[in-house]
């Protein structure tokens, strides 16, 4: 792919499809990996045919961690002032487009913490989920120990951060950290089909529902139903609410134009 090392980027139908691709070190999230993945999310971001973007490793894989061996050596004052995480590696959490965690094999540390900033989790049967960073003598760095507990509830993260096991696809949507479970060979097959469904809407209206969504876990219920008043009223504004509503009305599809 043109320009990326360490990543593979496509654009299939009106998906984007980022498959983190340094299988020797199992999809190990380093500052080149980091940096690569952050240009192919915006670029997808700002690409006006994609509608969602699925992100995904290897069948082994989806991202065995942070890159320890890059990490080994760093200092409390290096990483402190130069803000080691918080300075780049959360564009992620910038993308205004629906992004899909395609998840088999490894998703630990930084990976769990990377598929869990993504908006929806869609695992393989051989997916195992973990924060093992107790075992090397640190917590979670990249959100995991707060997103975790919203997403499994207090007693299973703290068990699997304080334990630094590991949970399969199984416990994993028992526990809601995923939507659903599919078999490995279907994995990207059916993410890109979630992702091709979600693009055939209104993008200004996927965008919104997506940030009212995530709003929920930064704001009180009353501020959060606020601000999904804000959005579905200012969606009155757009083309696309008159074409969806009409296409109802005289029993047609939509053919929303994203305006
Ligand atoms: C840009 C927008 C997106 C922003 C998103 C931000 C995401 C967050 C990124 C930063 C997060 C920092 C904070 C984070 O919480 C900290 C961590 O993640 S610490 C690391 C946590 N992970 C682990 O502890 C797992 C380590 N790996 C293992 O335990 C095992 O490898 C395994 C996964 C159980 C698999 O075991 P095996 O099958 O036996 O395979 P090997 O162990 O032999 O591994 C093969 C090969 O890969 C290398 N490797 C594996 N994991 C890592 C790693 N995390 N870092 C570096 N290298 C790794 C391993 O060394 C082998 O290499 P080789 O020895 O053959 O050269």
């Amino acid at each position: 792919m043109a320009g990326y090392g360490m990543i593979k980027v496509e654009t299939r139908g009106k998906v984007g499809l980022i498959t983190l691709d340094r299988p020797a070190a199992l999809n190990a999230l380093c500052d080149q990996l980091m940096t690569e993945l952050g240009q192919a999310l915006r670029a997808f971001d700002t690409e006006a045919a994609v509608g969602a973007i699925v992100l995904t490793g290897s069948e082994k894989a989806f991202a065995a961690g942070a890159d320890i061996k890059e990490m080994k050596d760093r200092t409390y004052p290096a990483v402190h002032f130069e803000d080691f995480i918080g300075n780049k590696w959360e564009t992620v959490l910038t993308i205004k487009k629906p992004v899909i965690a395609a998840v088999a094999g490894f998703a630990l540390g930084g990976g769990c913490e990377l598929a869990m900033m993504c908006d929806i989790i869609i695992a393989a049967e051989t997916a195992k989920f973990g924060q093992p960073e107790i075992r090397l003598g640190i917590i979670p760095g990249a959100g995991g120990s707060q997103r975790l507990i919203r997403a499994v509830g207090k007693s299973k993260a703290m068990d699997m951060i304080l334990t630094g096991r590991m949970m399969d696809a199984a416990e994993a949507e028992r526990s809601n950290l995923v939507t659903r479970v599919v078999p490995a060979e279907s994995l990207v097959e059916e993410a890109l089909k979630m992702g091709e469904a979600i693009a055939a809407f209104s993008q200004p209206s996927v965008a919104m529902a997506k940030e009212a969504v995530n709003a929920a876990h930064e704001l009180s219920l009353k501020e959060g139903v606020r601000l999904e008043r804000r959005l579905f009223h200012s969606l009155f504004a757009t083309e696309d609410q008159k074409e969806g509503m009409s296409a109802f009305a005289e029993k047609r599809k939509p053919a929303f134009r994203n305006a």
